[in-house]
């Protein structure tokens, strides 16, 4: 039987949708707006389309979009001071730097200079070390994002066996952390793992996030099991650009239980999380409820 196509895109609007309608709610009744701040640093072509479209999709769901371009050559010292600004303001309730920076900039630094508090990539170190903890904290977007989709389509996942294919800081761990807090038993593989596809097979949860086009075959897939692919790679292919994930989807569909695709699967739902973020840290900043079913 062939696998359920998960909806990211459309989940995806369902949590924009109750983002927006907590954010209507927070302004009628304290005058408040959530506020986003996005840096951009250079002009990589697929970062300034991914940071218009966080823009426009902050603007729809009623909060303030601060949008701040600067040339791929700014001395760090200007970056952290942007940073400091935006830390003191009280508009601004996330900061989001969009990665990768350029060269001569230390990204750590950069990341850990943004309030904790503001940092709704949940990259700063203090949100990393609350996570791993089991504490309240701002939580990656992407990881969260996937997370959702889990739990919508497994409910309860304690006990499964997941598997999380990459290990970067902004992907693999912080989605290990996750599977790891919802009680699954959890395997983080990497470049160097022995037999990646065995281990695979035994994944009731297979979480993808390697950066290489089409790796994981469908003989990889254990059947019936969720497949989440995180990759998002562009390729030549029959004479134009087109967007695949880390998941080879046609042999995967055949066998997994679940599967989501790339484009339409979790690209939306990172956004949307960012979205969430901002307004749970609004919250936070003011000491009101979060939202439901919007946090991890
Ligand atoms: N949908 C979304 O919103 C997002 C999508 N992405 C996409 O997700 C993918 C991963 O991103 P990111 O985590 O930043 O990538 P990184 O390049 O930081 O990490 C890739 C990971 O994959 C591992 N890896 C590489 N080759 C292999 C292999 N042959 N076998 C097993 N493991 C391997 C690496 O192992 P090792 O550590 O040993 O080198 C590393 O841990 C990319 O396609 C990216 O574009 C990223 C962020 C958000
Ligand atoms: N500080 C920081 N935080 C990030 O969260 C961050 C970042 N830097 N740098 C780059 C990666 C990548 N990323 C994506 C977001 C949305 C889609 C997305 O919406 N994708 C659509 C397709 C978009 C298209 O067609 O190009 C989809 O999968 O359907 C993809 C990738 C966030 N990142």
């Amino acid at each position: 039987m062939k696998a359920q196509i998960i909806d990211g895109k459309g989940f995806a609007s369902g949590v924009r949708a109750r983002v927006a309608e907590h954010v209507g709610r927070l302004k009628a009744a304290h005058g408040v707006v959530p506020g986003l701040a996005v840096v951009l640093v250079g002009e990589d072509p697929a970062s300034e389309v991914y940071v218009r479209n966080k823009g426009i999709q902050t603007r729809k769901a009623g909060m303030a979009s601060f949008e701040h371009k600067l040339p791929a050559e700014t001395p760090q010292e200007d970056l952290l001071a942007l940073i400091g600004k935006l830390n003191a303001d009280p508009a601004v309730h996330g900061i989001l730097v969009q990665l990768p920076l350029p060269g001569h900039m230390d990204a750590e630094r950069v990341i850990n200079a943004i309030d904790p508090a503001k940092d709704v990539d949940g990259f700063h170190i203090s949100n990393v070390g609350l996570l791993g903890t089991g504490q309240k904290s701002m939580v990656p977007c992407t990881p969260l994002g996937c997370l959702m989709l889990l739990r919508d389509r497994l409910g309860d996942l304690s006990g499964l066996n997941a598997v999380v294919v990459g290990r970067s800081n902004i992907v693999g761990k912080p989605m290990a952390q996750l599977l790891l807090g919802d009680s699954c038993t959890v395997t983080i593989a990497h470049s160097r793992t022995k037999d990646l596809a065995g281990l695979c097979r035994t994944a009731d949860i297979l979480v993808a996030a390697v950066g290489r086009p089409r790796m994981i075959r469908g003989d990889w897939v254990k059947p019936g099991a969720t497949v989440i692919d995180v990759g998002i790679n562009r390729i030549e292919e029959a004479g134009r650009t087109r967007l695949v994930g880390d998941v080879d989807f046609d042999s995967a569909l055949q066998v997994a239980g679940a599967i989501t695709p790339v484009p339409g699967g979790v690209g939306p739902m990172t956004i949307a999380c960012l979205l969430a973020n901002t307004l749970t840290a609004c919250c936070r900043a003011h000491g009101w409820p979060e939202p439901e079913g919007l946090t991890a």
